[in-house]
């Protein structure tokens, strides 16, 4: 079942000389509800820029993102605002947790603004996903208090709070050593499947895309005529 299309998708940024640059061009593409797929591609090829369209962080210059239903270009700032929180899940490779904020606040803040659970249930639910990552005692514990790993899983237990229907995570590994990132990448498989999230990865390293069940490249994205919907 689908969960995600884009049609005739594409993202320009003006320049810093006044020319239009074209980031970003994919004619037809779908994910379905559960999918675990790697997006591929060189280093400023527009990978971010996808993972930013389809969580409605930006909005494109043409063409049309259908996430659960709703047209994500046409939808007001607040609406869109409230489907991200509540159905998308990000994980970016430098965590981005509050530093001020114990890695349960960190999590229990994702909540706040994406969750129709009562607070009582929030509080277990984060607890039960932080306990679930290995930091069941870590849950007092500032940013600064945790190793990188922690730091990631904390972000994946935040991602996974509001139960997403798509999880996005950006080269979530690529700031981890090698034993580190193969136990975070078997946190987010493990939670995506367990929760029935599609999950989207960014990936430079061969392995972790390996880990998906497919993968797609930039280039085949933006090479797919729209007319293979028929096909
Ligand atoms: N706000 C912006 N203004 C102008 N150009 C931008 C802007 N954001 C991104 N770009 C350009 O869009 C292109 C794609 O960038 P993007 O960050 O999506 O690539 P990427 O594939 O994720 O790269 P990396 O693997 O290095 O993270 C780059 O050429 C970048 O310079």
């Amino acid at each position: 079942m689908t969960l995600l299309r884009l049609e005739n998708v594409v993202k320009r940024y003006r320049a810093p000389d006044g020319t239009e640059l074209t980031v970003l061009e994919v004619p037809w593409w779908e994910l379905d509800r559960g999918e675990r797929v790697a997006l591929v591609g060189p280093s400023g090829s527009g990978k971010s820029t996808l993972l930013h369209l389809l969580c409605g962080i930006v909005r494109p210059s043409s063409g049309s993102i259908t996430l659960l239903g709703e047209r994500l270009e046409t939808m007001k700032e607040s609406a869109l605002d409230r489907l991200r929180a509540s159905q998308v899940g990000y994980v970016h490779q430098s965590f981005q947790l509050l530093p001020g904020f114990t890695a349960l606040e960190n999590v229990l803040a994702a909540a706040a603004f994406g969750s129709s659970l009562s607070k009582r249930r929030q509080r277990e639910r984060a607890a039960e996903l932080l306990e679930r990552a290995g930091l069941g005692d870590r849950l007092d514990h500032l940013p600064r208090q945790l190793s990188q790993g922690q730091q990631q899983r904390v972000a994946i237990a935040r991602a996974l709070v509001n139960e997403p229907a798509l999880l996005l995570a950006d080269e979530p590994t690529a700031s981890l050593d090698p034993e580190t990132a193969a136990r975070v990448m078997e946190l987010l498989i493990g939670s995506a499947a367990a929760s029935g999230a599609a999950l989207l990865l960014c990936t430079h390293d061969p392995e972790m895309a390996a880990r998906m069940e497919r993968s797609v490249s930039i280039k085949e994205l933006a090479a797919r005529p729209a007319a293979v919907r028929l096909a």
